[in-house]
C-alpha cells in the first residue's frame, strides 16, 4: 500500500531542434550471414571449379575408361591428394553418361580442350596405373590412353592463398560491419569508418536558428541570470579582462531530472547568437578504445573554428564520473581516457579563446572533483525544483498551449502539485488535455486537471481490480493507521486524501500528504514522518493480529531513512556526529569505520525503528476508536478528504497553516476557508510531495508491491 505514491514520469522532451542525421537502415546481422553463405559458396567454387566435375574412380573405370572414351589423363600431386584429371574425346562427349558435362558445363562441350571434364581423387597412382594395364590389355600401345603425370601445383588450391582469400573476406566484412555501426552518428550522411573518431555534436549556427527562447522558460530566474552572464562574457569579453577579470571556461548547470537545464541551455542558444554545439556525454562512449577521446579532441577543434561560441555537453556524468580509486571489479579505461582528454582540453584554451562550456548533470556528487574546480567548471549553477510562484509560472507556459474553461486556476494548480519538476508540469498540462479530450468536453476544466495531477502521482485508477473483502478490510486498516498517525502527530505532515482505489500497477492504497516546503528536517520532523509510515503496518497488527506483505515499501523507506539518520545525518547519540555519505559507492568493498561500528549502526538502526514502532503503537491504541471509525468508512467510500477526518477525529490538535492555504489565500484563516472547503468537497484535494525530500530518500518512493 503506498503513500503518497509519486511515481515520477519520465521527463518528457520536447526540445526537437536537434538536427536530425538520415538514419541508414539499421545494421541486420542477416546481411553477415548472407556474406558469409557467397562466400563458403564462392570459394570452393573458385578453387576446384576448373578441373571438371568430381567423380569416384568407380565411375571413371566403369563409364569412361571401359568404354574407350577417354583422351588422357593427367594426374598431379596435390598437397597429400592424387588428383587425376579426365580428358574425354571430343565425340564421345555426345554420349547420355556425359551429360552432366553438357549441361554444367557448357563451355567444355563446345571447346572440350580447354579443361578436363573429370577429376576424381580417390584412387592412388599405382591403382590408376593397374586399372588401366588392365583394362587396355589387348590393345596396340599407339592407342592406349596416355598418363600425364604433371608436377604441377594448382595455385588456387594453394592453402597459402585460401589463407589470404579467407583473410581478404574477413576484412571485407568487419569493414562493412564498422560502416554500419557508425552510421548516422553524423559526421556526415551515411557515416563511414572514417568517421567514428569525430565529435557527435549538433551545431546550431545562425542558418539552423533555436526557437527555445528565454521566455520559455519560467522560473528559474538566478540560473537565467548567471548564464545571461555567460553569454555576455562571450560578446563583450573586453569589458571583463580589462579591469583584470578572467572570463570562466565553463559553468555546470545542476539540477533533479525535468528541471529544465537542457530547456535553459537550449534558451542560451537562442538568445546567444552564437554557434551553439550540442551533445550529450554518452555520444562520447563507444566500444572501442581512445573513440571517446578523440571525439574530445574533434569536439574542440571544431570549436576553435567557430570561436566565440558555447559547448553544451548534456549528462556529463556519462564520461565525468570519478576516476576509480579502489578498482577492484576493474575500472572503465576507455572512460577514463575520455575525462582525461576532456580535462586535458579544458586546460588547453585559454580564457581568451572564446569557448564557453555548458553542461548539465543531475549527479553532481559523482562527478569527478577535478572537473569542478576553478578553472574547469568555475561556476556552478543550481536549477532547483521550482517552488510554489516557480510552479505558478511554468504551468502558465505549458497552459498556453490549451483550451481551458473557467476557473482553472494556474495558482491552484502550482498549490497541488508540491515537488513537481517542470516535467512533470509539463505532463499534467497534456494529460489534462487528454482526459478532456477522452470526454469529449469542449474545454479543459478543474475536474480534468485534478484527474491528471492524480494520474501522474498514482497511475491509472483500476476501479474494477478484483480485490477479495479480507484484502480490502486489510487495505482500509493500513492506510487508515497512516492516516490516524499523520492526523495526531505534531510534526508529521497532514494527511489530506486516503484512497483504497487501486492504482497504477502495485499500489492497492494510497494517502497523500502536504508537505510544509521546506529544506531542513529536524529530527522530530523525522521520526514522526517515519511513525506515520510505520502507521499502516502498526494499525495492520493492532486490529488483526497479524501483518501483510503490504508494507514493504513502507519499511523499505523507514529503514532507509533511519539508516540514513544514523550514519548520515549524525542524528544518534552513541555514533555521534559522523557522516558517511557513499555517493561514489566507495565504501563497497572498505568500509570507513570499523566492524565495531558497522555493528553499533546496525544495533542503533534497529532500536530506532523499535522505539518509533512502540511508539505508534502507542498512539494507535490510544486512538482505537477513530482508527476503527475511519477504516470502516473508507470501506464504505474508498476516498476520503481531510473535511471527512476532520469530521470522524475533530479538528487536528495543532495548527496546520498549510502552505496551500497561504499560498492561495494569503492570510486569512485558514483551513476554514470557503475556497479550501469547496474544492476537497468537489473531490479536489492537494497533492503533496514526500514528507521527507532529501536526495537519499528521493528514490525511495514508486515502489510497491501490494
Ligand atoms: N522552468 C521550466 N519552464 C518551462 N518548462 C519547463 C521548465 N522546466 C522543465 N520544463 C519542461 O520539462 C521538459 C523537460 O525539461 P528538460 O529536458 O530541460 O529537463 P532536464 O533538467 O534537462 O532533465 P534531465 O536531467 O532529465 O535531462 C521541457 O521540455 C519543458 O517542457
Ligand atoms: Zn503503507
Amino acid at each position: 500500500m503506498k503513500d503518497n505514491n509519486l511515481e515520477k514520469p519520465k521527463p518528457i522532451r520536447k526540445i526537437s531542434n536537434k538536427k536530425i542525421t538520415p538514419k541508414p537502415p539499421k545494421f541486420n546481422i542477416m546481411w553477415l550471414y548472407g556474406i558469409l553463405i557467397v562466400a563458403l559458396l564462392v570459394v570452393p567454387t573458385i578453387i576446384g571449379g576448373s578441373n571438371g566435375r568430381t567423380i569416384s574412380f568407380q565411375r571413371f573405370e566403369s563409364e569412361m575408361l571401359s568404354q574407350r572414351d577417354v583422351e588422357k589423363i593427367v594426374v598431379y600431386k596435390n598437397g597429400e591428394l592424387v588428383v587425376a584429371e579426365v580428358y574425354i574425346k571430343k565425340n564421345s562427349l555426345a554420349k547420355p553418361q556425359y551429360k552432366d558435362v553438357k549441361t554444367d558445363q557448357r563451355s567444355f562441350t563446345m571447346n572440350p580442350s580447354s579443361g578436363p571434364q573429370y577429376n576424381f581423387t580417390d584412387a592412388t597412382y599405382e591403382s590408376l596405373k593397374n586399372s588401366i594395364a588392365n583394362s587396355e590389355k589387348n590393345i596396340p600401345d599407339s592407342e592406349k590412353t596416355p598418363i600425364v603425370y604433371e608436377q604441377h601445383e594448382n595455385w588456387l588450391t594453394n592453402s597459402l592463398f585460401q589463407f589470404i582469400i579467407m583473410g581478404v573476406l574477413l576484412v571485407v566484412v568487419w569493414l562493412f560491419i564498422m560502416r554500419r555501426m557508425s552510421g548516422g552518428s553524423g559526421g556526415g550522411p551515411g557515416g563511414q569508418i572514417f568517421n567514428i573518431g569525430k565529435s557527435k555534436a549538433t551545431l546550431f549556427d545562425k542558418e539552423a536558428q533555436v526557437s527555445v527562447t528565454f521566455n520559455d522558460v519560467a522560473g528559474l530566474e538566478e540560473a537565467k541570470q548567471e548564464v545571461m552572464e555567460i553569454v555576455d562574457f562571450l560578446k563583450n569579453p573586453k569589458k571583463y579582462t580589462n579591469l583584470g577579470g578572467k572570463i570562466p571556461k565553463g559553468a555546470l548547470l545542476v539540477g533533479s531530472p525535468g528541471t529544465g537545464k537542457t530547456l535553459l541551455a537550449k534558451a542560451v542558444a537562442g538568445e546567444a547568437q552564437v554557434p551553439f554545439f550540442s551533445l550529450s556525454g554518452s555520444d562520447f562512449v563507444e566500444m572501442f578504445v581512445g573513440v571517446g577521446a578523440s571525439r574530445v579532441r574533434d569536439l574542440f577543434r571544431q570549436a576553435k573554428d567557430k570561436a566565440p561560441c558555447i559547448i553544451f555537453i548534456d549528462e556529463i556524468d556519462a564520461i565525468g564520473r570519478a576516476r576509480g580509486k579502489n578498482n577492484i571489479v576493474g575500472g572503465n579505461d576507455e572512460r577514463e581516457n575520455t575525462l582525461n582528454q576532456l580535462l586535458v582540453e579544458m586546460d588547453g584554451f585559454g580564457t581568451d579563446s572564446g569557448i564557453i562550456i555548458l553542461a548539465a548533470t543531475n549527479r553532481p556528487d559523482v562527478l569527478d572533483s577535478a572537473l569542478l574546480r576553478p578553472g574547469r567548471f568555475d561556476r556552478q549553477v543550481s536549477i532547483d525544483k521550482p517552488d510554489l510562484v516557480g510552479r505558478e509560472q511554468i504551468f502558465k507556459v505549458h497552459l498556453k498551449p490549451v483550451k481551458l474553461a473557467e476557473g482553472v486556476d494556474a495558482k491552484k494548480l502550482s498549490a497541488q502539485t508540491p515537488g513537481f519538476a517542470g516535467a512533470e508540469i509539463a505532463n499534467v498540462c497534456n494529460e489534462a488535455a487528454l482526459i478532456a479530450a477522452r470526454k469529449n468536453k469542449e474545454a479543459v476544466d478543474m475536474q480534468d486537471f485534478q484527474d491528471a495531477i492524480d494520474r501522474v502521482i498514482g497511475g491509472l485508477e483500476k476501479k474494477n481490480k478484483i480485490i477479495s473483502p479480507e484484502e480490502k478490510r486489510i487495505v482500509a486498516y493500513h492506510e487508515a493507521g497512516h492516516a490516524i498517525a499523520g492526523w495526531f502527530l505534531e510534526h508529521a505532515d497532514p494527511l489530506v486524501k486516503v484512497s483504497i482505489v487501486p492504482r497504477g500497477v502495485a499500489a492497492l492504497g494510497y494517502a497523500q500528504y502536504l508537505p510544509k516546503e521546506q529544506f531542513l528536517y529536524t529530527t522530530e520532523q523525522l521520526l514522526d514522518g517515519m511513525s506515520m509510515t510505520l502507521g499502516g503496518r502498526v494499525a495492520e497488527d493492532i486490529t488483526f493480529g497479524k501483518i501483510s506483505t503490504g508494507a514493504q515499501n513502507d519499511l523499505e523507506r523507514i529503514t532507509k531513512l533511519a539508516y540514513a539518520m544514523v550514519t548520515i545525518y549524525g542524528m544518534n547519540d552513541k555514533v555521534g556526529n559522523v557522516s558517511f555519505n557513499d555517493t561514489q559507492g566507495e565504501y563497497q568493498f572498505n568500509k570507513p569505520y570499523s566492524e565495531k561500528t558497522s555493528e553499533l549502526i546496525d544495533q542503533e538502526v534497529r532500536n530506532q525503528i523499535n522505539t518509533v514502532y512502540e511508539r505508534t503503537k502507542q498512539l494507535l491504541l490510544d486512538k482505537r476508536d477513530g482508527l476503527e471509525k475511519l477504516a470502516n468508512k473508507l470501506l464504505e467510500k474508498e476516498i476520503l478528504f481531510q473535511s471527512d477526518l476532520e469530521e470522524i477525529l475533530g479538528k487536528r490538535p495543532f495548527d496546520h497553516r498549510t502552505t496551500y492555504d497561504e499560498f492561495v489565500n494569503g492570510a486569512t484563516e485558514s483551513n476554514q476557508d470557503p475556497v479550501a472547503q469547496n474544492l476537497v468537497h468537489e473531490g479536489i484535494s492537494d497533492h503533496s510531495g514526500t514528507f521527507n525530500r532529501n536526495p537519499e530518500e528521493k528514490e525511495a518512493n514508486g515502489t510497491d508491491t501490494k
